[in-house]
């Protein structure tokens, strides 16, 4: 896939002196509901309204969106408030509706990515149409099928092009509703710099009282905007209540917020950077000597195991070693989640190692 500056040329167009703010409810719920959200949001950063017209819910019975007679709603939207309108489409019939209500945005949602069958489909039915068409990532950590669905819509000659990234699920997490993995992001934006990248905090965290961080971290990795879910009323939300906020709440977060620059070219600012990242890497570099060292003691114990024919694994020692250094770690202020996501991965290399041992 190459993406150019022509792909991003609908979000620079807009020359905005902030990074994109889209904002709206999770579901568009009444007419009256649509209309006073967005006269609020008329007044704050938003730049684009949302709406969920069809919801995809995890279990049927929910409320699962209002479905046509919603679209009418997004257009007054758009002709009293001059915002530009955009929803979620999960199929051929919801991209023909959605056009026929000249939806100026559309996205793909996160349980439509997991599916090349479904986003073919959406690609198909927009081939010829020239809208911008935002792709969220899918429920699970895999870069290629996000990607991939990016890459449907070029094939089929879409080049105004976005990806949101909304996070992963999870079960049993404490902190967020899906997990951000970082990470991804930031290799998405390494291999493609200039495809849009959008931050869903909402469904990130799930609640009202962490959006401001988790969108602050966005962007200091310099992401091009936010989707934040905003409701007139939030706890009467007729769907994912606990993390919307309202109007008044986004405008104050956009107040609170710290727009980043890319760089600086001030002197003193490139003189220090420079110094730390020579410092940085002379260590990167003892610690692939290191790393080299320890391996080779590994393929040693391997060879000595190989011998005897002992198992190559051994449970006990591994989890002594993790419960040692993960100790060491928090000594010196490292978070668990790192020192074991290092050690896991020590670990299995020191076993691929072993096992090529003859
Ligand atoms: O101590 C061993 O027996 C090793 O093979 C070394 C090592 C390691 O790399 O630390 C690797 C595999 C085992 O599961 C435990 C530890």
């Amino acid at each position: 896939m190459e993406i150019t500056k022509e792909n991003r040329k609908w979000l620079d167009a807009m020359g905005l002196s902030h990074p994109i703010v889209i904002a709206g409810p999770c579901s568009a719920e009444t007419e009256e509901q649509v209309l006073k959200t967005a006269h609020l949001l008329k007044d704050t950063d938003t730049n684009v309204f949302r709406a969920g017209i069809w919801k995809p819910r995890t279990r049927p019975g929910g409320f699962e969106g209002v479905g046509e007679i919603g679209l009418p709603w997004l257009q007054k939207v758009k002709e009293e408030t001059g915002m530009l309108v955009t929803t979620e489409v999960g199929n051929a019939q919801h991209v023909e509706l959605a056009l026929k209500y000249d939806i100026d945005i559309l996205w793909i949602g996160a349980r439509t990515t997991v599916n090349p069958f479904a986003v073919q489909e959406i690609a198909d039915a927009l081939k010829g149409v020239n809208k911008p068409v935002l792709v969220k990532n899918p429920v699970n950590p895999d870069l290629p099928l996000w990607l991939g669905g990016v890459e449907r819509f070029q094939a089929a000659g879409i080049s105004q092009l976005g990806v949101i990234h909304r996070g992963f699920s999870t079960y049993n997490s404490l902190h967020y509703r899906n997990k951000p993995k970082w990470h991804l992001a930031i290799e998405l934006k390494k291999e493609f710099p200039d495809l849009p990248l959008i931050l869903d905090p909402s469904h990130i965290c799930g609640r009202r009282d962490t959006l401001l961080d988790v969108s602050q971290t966005a962007l200091d990795l310099n992401y091009d905007g936010l989707m934040v879910e905003t409701h007139i009323d939030p706890d009467k939300a007729w769907s994912d209540a606990a993390q919307q906020i309202t109007p008044a709440q986004l405008h104050q977060m956009t107040l609170d917020l710290k727009i980043r620059q890319k760089s600086s070219s001030g002197e003193e600012f490139q003189r220090k950077l420079n110094m730390h990242r020579k410092e940085l890497d002379l260590i990167d570099s003892s610690l692939i000597d290191i790393l080299a060292d320890r391996m080779q003691i590994a393929e040693s114990i391997g060879r000595l195991k190989h011998k005897e024919n002992v198992a190559i694994l051994q449970s006990g020692r591994w989890a002594d070693i993790l419960a040692t250094m993960i100790q060491a770690g928090a000594d010196k202020g490292l978070s668990k989640e790192f020192v074991e996501e290092i050690f896991k991965a020590i670990h299995v290399e020191s076993i691929n190692i072993q096992h090529n041992v003859k």
